[in-house]
């Protein structure tokens, strides 16, 4: 550990006598009351950061060394594919600037700000916390989180700074340990609205640190692109009330809004799927239910346009093939839970890849296998 930083003059921190610089310049330790003591690691460099990462040492220590921040980030489509702007009482909001094909990347962006889920600053010093880790970021940086919505009251327990992170946050995880969950802000992905029935699809990308946003299915030109920000297999008014207390606001999206019958037959195939995934995260459904019923929830899922509940359960039915020893009802389910996967996070998506290889196809043998399965662009009912 290096010096006390003491309001240095023009120093970033010049407003918390509370840092310290560590043996990496790139490397800050923060002194605030904490469950664990904290540091901000800023990247590329603790002069023109872009990326501040929350955490303690020694994760941030052994994040710091990954030559992960020197791999170029993905290059932006040559024609950008959205605009943000605003949108009524939901503040801004991302729309199509031309038709945007399923499985394309929309954007895939490196975070600015990124903490460990389970830090927690004593109330008294969330502000000059955050603040001293926004501080090291470069003014663009800053700005971009800065100016991020806050849908929550400001209040003594809940800084604005704090308000942003519950609204915005992203999950995103490390190559070194993906079972340690990290929150992440970013300045143009944090703008896509929620529906319940979303026509985008948020996943972290592991290997290059990047938050990605594909069309889950073919995006016209000025459609708002969304994405879902709460489980989306379950009732109307179970959603909504998620909503409501996380993010502050009544969902009026295509699902919430059908009109009667239609109304209850979504809540009725939204929470049977629910039920399952449920079994399915506790391990049960393997056993307790036939790949026949497996199969009759993926059609479900697929009529509610439920892509990522229809991966899972795909992703069931072929470990439930694979321990009755049923080859060809695997090799059926696998090739359905690719295809999902496809359809979530585009042809590039690293599991597609790895497939195909594995399989000794390429990605031209492999999409006309997919042609024969037959789950084209209208196969998930468009919302
Ligand atoms: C991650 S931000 C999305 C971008 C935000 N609209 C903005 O102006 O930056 C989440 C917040 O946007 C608003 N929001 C998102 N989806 C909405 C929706 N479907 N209806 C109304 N408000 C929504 C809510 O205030 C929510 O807390």
């Amino acid at each position: 550990m290096g010096e006390r930083v003491v309001a240095r003059p023009n120093s970033k921190f010049q407003f918390s006598d509370v840092c310290r610089h560590t043996d990496d310049s790139r490397i800050i330790s923060a002194d605030y009351r904490l469950s664990f003591p904290a540091h901000f690691l800023f990247l590329p460099s603790a002069e023109n950061a872009t990326l501040v990462i929350i955490d303690a040492l020694p994760s941030v220590d052994v994040i710091s060394d990954f030559r992960l921040w020197e791999n170029p980030i993905r290059p932006p489509p040559l024609e950008p594919a959205f605009v943000i702007r605003e949108v009524g009482d939901k503040g801004m909001g991302m729309f199509a600037t031309r038709p945007i094909a399923r499985g394309e990347p929309i954007i895939c962006e490196r975070p600015t700000l990124v903490l460990h889920d389970r830090l927690s600053v004593h109330k008294d010093q969330h502000h000059a916390f955050y603040e001293s880790a926004l501080a090291g970021l470069s003014p663009d940086a800053q700005t971009a989180i800065s100016t991020l919505r806050n849908a929550h009251p400001e209040t003594p327990e809940l800084s604005r700074i704090r308000g942003i992170i519950y609204t915005n946050c992203l999950a995103v995880y490390f190559p070194h340990d993906t079972s340690r969950a990290f929150s992440a802000l970013c300045g143009q992905l944090c703008r896509a609205n929620h529906s319940c029935a979303p026509n985008a699809h948020y996943s972290p990308v592991v290997d290059t640190f990047e938050c990605k946003l594909s069309a889950m299915r073919a995006i016209a030109e000025g459609e708002e692109i969304t994405m879902a920000y709460a489980n989306v297999a379950a009732s109307t008014a179970e959603r909504r009330e998620c909503l409501l207390e996380r993010y502050k606001f009544e969902c009026h999206c295509t699902a919430c809004d059908l009109p009667e019958p239609q109304a209850t037959e979504s809540d009725r195939r939204r929470t049977t799927i629910g039920a399952s995934l449920g079994r399915i995260n506790d391990g049960g459904v393997q056993e307790s239910v036939s790949i026949a019923r497996v199969k009759d929830l993926i059609k479900l899922a697929e009529e509610e346009g439920m892509v990522e509940e229809a991966w899972v359960l795909s992703m069931a039915g072929m470990r439930y093939a694979q321990r009755h020893n049923d080859r060809a009802e695997e090799l059926g389910m696998e090739l359905q839970k690719m295809n999902f996967m496809r359809m979530l996070e585009g042809n590039d998506a690293d599991e597609f890849g790895a497939f195909a290889k594995r399989k000794g196809l390429s990605a031209e043998e492999l999409m006309k296998i997919f042609e024969v399965v037959g789950r084209e662009d209208g196969a998930c009912r468009s919302k």
